[in-house]
């Protein structure tokens, strides 16, 4: 079935300019201006004056199912994504039972296969349960579908298991994506450890906690060559960190997340859960060198870390609330309106690190709006004001600091290989 997308602002060449799409059997057909075509009645869309961006991908997902479907299924956190204009998502391994085995993984991919709105990838875990020493079979996991390795919401302990993960991984040509945290360093924080956590009498999280490990990994990277990834960048000794070993040629790529780009700990004013995220919000000036970071390069995607909990886990104190806050449904908006906005980021920019790196960065078929390449698409309104207002969100979690927030950038239609996913006509 075609569709004809018409006089749509795309970027071309880093400038938006109206064009159209026309959409063929799931592929971009043709990219230009003034297209005609046959299209069956009812499949032209009218995007004037709406910004038509590739789909966006999102590296770094929490969708719970199996295990915790109270706080989000692989349809719900699919559907959330897909209400973000994301069209290609990278599900983390923390649900139990964890795919850890070529079976589980299996398992896995089929139900993302069944109920995943988007383009689904599934990373498999580096450890037996995602703790511990005992690697993975990682041979039989890339051959079950993993897309890479990741103990996500943990840290690898030893180095000598991480040293042995790595290499085995280089050998099959596959990433490890790291969540970066030494536990003998966190003291049972709940928190960034500084002023604020002081000021608010909360026990504190050192960010040498992270960057310790980074440093670590750094390390093991360059002595295996492998492809070593770094989640939820926080901190600005991490950056240096991470720019230092750019520079001296290690394969190391990272991530930051919105909310680290968005707040630091000044805004944590009183003991809220809806802040208490892992890694925890940095110092103004960590958020500083996060901005920093993604303008020189050392940053390379955003990334946002949905972590959907329970309205009861997160309505606890700090001291007892999970770690984690959505994103999904967000992000964009929340990044278009302070960065783009502000004159601080260029569209381009900001579509670069949400669509177009994350797929360079790990070889995916996403990304660009270019003949031949799949019909993922996000239609954004950049001009009406809207307010982020939980009963909109897919998401079964409502543990986001933005609910509330006047933005721009809502997500008017997002297209999967030429099918509509939100809205969605029925949502069953
Ligand atoms: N980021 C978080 O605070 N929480 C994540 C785990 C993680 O990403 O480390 C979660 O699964 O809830
Ligand atoms: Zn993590
Ligand atoms: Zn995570």
């Amino acid at each position: 079935m075609k569709r004809l997308i018409k006089n749509g602002q795309c970027l071309v060449d880093g400038h938006l300019q109206v064009q159209d799409i026309l959409i063929a059997d799931g592929k971009i057909e043709k990219f230009g201006q003034h297209l005609a075509a046959n299209v069956p009645v009812g499949q032209i869309i009218d995007a004037q004056g709406l910004f038509v961006s590739p789909g966006l991908v999102d590296l770094h997902v929490h969708l719970r199912e199996p295990g915790q479907t109270d706080k989000e299924t692989v349809k719900t956190g699919s559907l959330a994504a897909a209400h973000g204009g994301y069209t290609t998502i990278a599900a983390m391994p923390n649900v139990i039972p964890a795919p850890d085995t070529p079976k589980r993984m299996q398992d896995m991919l089929a139900l993302n296969q069944r109920d995943g709105a988007v383009h689904m990838v599934q990373y498999a875990t580096i450890t037996t349960d995602r703790g511990g020493d005992e690697l993975v079979d990682m041979a039989g996991l890339k051959a079950a579908g993993a897309f890479a390795f990741s103990n996500d919401g943990n840290g690898v302990q030893t180095a000598c298991t991480m040293y042995q993960g790595m290499k085995q991984a280089a050998a099959l040509n596959m990433a490890v994506v790291a969540h970066a945290e030494d536990d003998s360093l966190t003291y049972g924080g709940v928190m960034h450890e500084g002023g604020v956590s002081k000021r608010l009498g909360l026990p504190g999280i050192p960010s040498v906690s992270e960057t310790a490990q980074v440093a670590r990994d750094v390390a093991l990277a360059a002595a295996t060559g492998v492809h070593y990834h770094v989640c939820h960048v926080s901190s600005a000794a991490t950056v240096q960190v991470i720019r230092a070993a750019k520079a001296a040629g290690v394969n190391v790529t990272c991530e930051v997340s919105p909310h680290h780009l968005l707040l630091s700990d000044e805004t944590i004013t009183s003991d809220n859960a809806m802040l208490k995220m892992n890694p925890p919000l940095g110092s103004e000036r960590d958020r500083q060198a996060l901005i920093a970071g993604l303008l020189d390069g050392t940053i390379d995607v955003i990334a946002t870390d949905h972590a959907p909990h329970t309205d009861a886990e997160k309505a606890q104190s700090m001291l007892k609330a999970p770690f984690g806050i959505t994103g999904s449904e967000t992000a964009f908006a929340m990044l278009y309106t302070r960065f783009v906005k502000t004159g601080l980021f260029s569209l381009a920019q900001l579509i670069n690190w949400m669509a177009v790196q994350p797929a360079v960065l790990f070889g995916l078929n996403a990304g660009q709006l270019t003949e031949g390449a799949p019909a993922d698409l996000a239609l954004f309104d950049l001009t009406t004001p809207f307010t982020i207002n939980a009963n909109d969100f897919l998401s079964k979690g409502h543990n986001s600091p933005f609910i509330g927030e006047q933005v721009l950038g809502k997500t008017v239609r997002t297209i999967v290989s030429g099918q509509d996913v939100y809205p969605l006509r029925d949502i069953n």
